[in-house]
This record gives structure tokens, sequence and C-alpha cells, in this order.
């Protein structure tokens, strides 16, 4: 069921353009960094995990999540998101092909790596395993910059996620979909974190759990884009639009 800020956003949802111009804004004009961003991005993802999927809801014995982080920014945000569900308890477990040689990633990285957060060498080739050893998926492959057909690795890597019966979490846009108009033959997410406004794609989201997440947009910048954001509730991070 749809809430009401759920039915004026999709009639408001933004576009790719507009994402990106939003994003560079904030950090051109408002001088914001990537880092600080990330890390609300990223702390948003996590904690909207632990209200939709709680330990005690888990079905395996341990509270085991697979994060599947891609090249730029949402892999990024899928990194920080790890860390800080380590710290709420749970078990992540990082799959993290092509690593930017940039300090931010390789920084977060060793931050992962230091909580004792394993990184997978390959990627699981039977869903059936994921479906086994994981409790829930995290999707940080791709966000807002996403183009065009799939190249390898992700390709092989969203058609056995496409395969999985966990429930799957996409941070900001779910991987593989057309930034505008969805796949409809896609990755079908149980749970979508929009980040900063939702994008036009999450029309066709039809999962059960859909939040809105990086409360960092600074009134004027919401004024100028007229985002309409809802109201977040006291200080919370996140905001519930959606649950089945
Ligand atoms: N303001 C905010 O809301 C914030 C959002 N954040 C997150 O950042 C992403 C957007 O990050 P960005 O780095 O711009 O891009 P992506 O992560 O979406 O993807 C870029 C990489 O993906 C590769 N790519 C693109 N298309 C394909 C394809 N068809 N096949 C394979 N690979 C692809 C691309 O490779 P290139 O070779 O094309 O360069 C990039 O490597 C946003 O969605 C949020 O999740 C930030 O955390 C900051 C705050
Ligand atoms: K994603």
């Amino acid at each position: 069921m749809l809430s009401m800020f759920e039915e004026r956003l999709q009639k408001e949802t933004h576009v790719q353009d507009e994402a990106q111009a939003i994003d560079q804004e904030l950090f051109t004009e408002y001088k914001f960094s990537v880092d600080q961003l990330m890390e609300l991005a990223g702390l948003s993802c996590a904690t909207a995990i632990a209200k939709a999927y709680p330990p005690s809801s888990f079905t395996t014995s341990r509270p085991a999540v697979l994060v599947v982080c891609g090249p730029g920014n949402n892999g990024g945000d899928g990194l920080v998101c790890a860390r800080h569900l380590k710290m709420f308890g749970y078990e992540p477990t990082v799959y993290y092909p092509k690593r930017p040689s940039k300090p931010l990633f390789e920084g977060l990285t060793t931050q992962c790596q230091r909580m004792d957060i394993p990184f997978l060498p390959e990627f699981p080739a039977e869903a059936a395993l994921i479906d086994e050893l994981y409790g829930l998926v995290v999707d940080a492959i791709f966000g807002f910059s996403f183009k065009g057909a799939v190249r390898e690795p992700f390709g092989s890597i969203l058609s056995t996620l496409e395969r999985v019966t966990v429930p799957i979490a996409s941070i900001d846009i779910p991987s593989g979909w057309d930034v505008e108009k969805g796949k409809a033959d896609g990755l079908q997410p149980d749970m979508l974190i929009s980040l900063t406004a939702p994008k036009k794609a999450a029309m066709h989201f039809a999962g059960r759990y859909h939040f809105l997440g990086g409360r960092f947009v600074p009134p004027a910048l919401q004024k100028k884009y007229d985002l309409n954001l809802p109201p977040y509730p006291e200080t919370d991070c996140v905001l519930q639009l959606s649950k089945a």
C-alpha cells in the first residue's frame, strides 16, 4: 500500500540528470565532501535494513548479510553500510570485484577489513548457495550513473542475484535497472532505499519496503529542485515510505 507521501513522490520522481545535478551542487556549491555524504548514505541504508530485517527475523542461524559492491559511489555506500551493519550486530560479508584505486575506497575497504568483515575472493556461482549462507543480500552495485547494457563481471553477478530467494535490499536503485524506466525482467528487490529523493525508476518498485534516506539536503537545495521531501520523524536518518 502506498503512503500519501509516496503517492506524491511518485508523481514527482527525479530523473537521472537531475539526481546528478543535485549531487554535483552538494559538492561544488555546498562544499560537502563525498566521504561525508557517503557516510550518511551508508548509515541510512544500515538503519533502514535494521528496521525492516531485525536479526531476530533471519531464518539463517546467524544474521549473515552478503553486501555486493560495484565500482562507483553506490559501491562505496555499500562498504559504509556493511561497516554499520557489523556495528549493529549483523555478520556482513562483502563481494567487491572492481575496486577503484582511490584513497576513499581504499580507506573504506581497510575499515571493513579491520572490523573483521570478510571479503569474498569469488562470487558464489549458484543462487542456492547464497540462499543457504545468507539471510539478506545488499545490492550496492550501481546507482544513478548506470547506463547502457551491463558489462562483466556484473552481468553474471546480476543474473545470479535475479535467482536468489532471500530478500534483496537495493541501495538507491535496483542495479541493472534503467534509472528512469526500470527493468521489468530485472532484479526485483524486496527493499529499496532511495537516497536524497526517489529516482523515476522507483515507480516500478514492487517490493515490500521502500525507505528514504540521505537526510543531508539543505532546505535551499530542496527548494531549488522542488524536491518536496516528506518530513523525517524527529532525529531519524530514514523514513519508511511503504510496507506491504
Ligand atoms: N547525493 C547523494 O544522494 C549521494 C549518493 N551517493 C551514491 O552515489 C551513487 C552514484 O554514484 P556514481 O559514482 O555517480 O555512480 P554509480 O555508483 O551509479 O556507478 C558508476 C560506476 O558504474 C559503472 N557503470 C556504469 N554503467 C555500467 C554498465 N552498463 N556496466 C558496467 N558498469 C557500469 C561506471 O563505469 P564507467 O566505466 O562507465 O566509468 C562507474 O564505475 C548514488 O546512486 C548513491 O548511491 C553517494 O554516496 C554520495 C551521496
Ligand atoms: K544499487
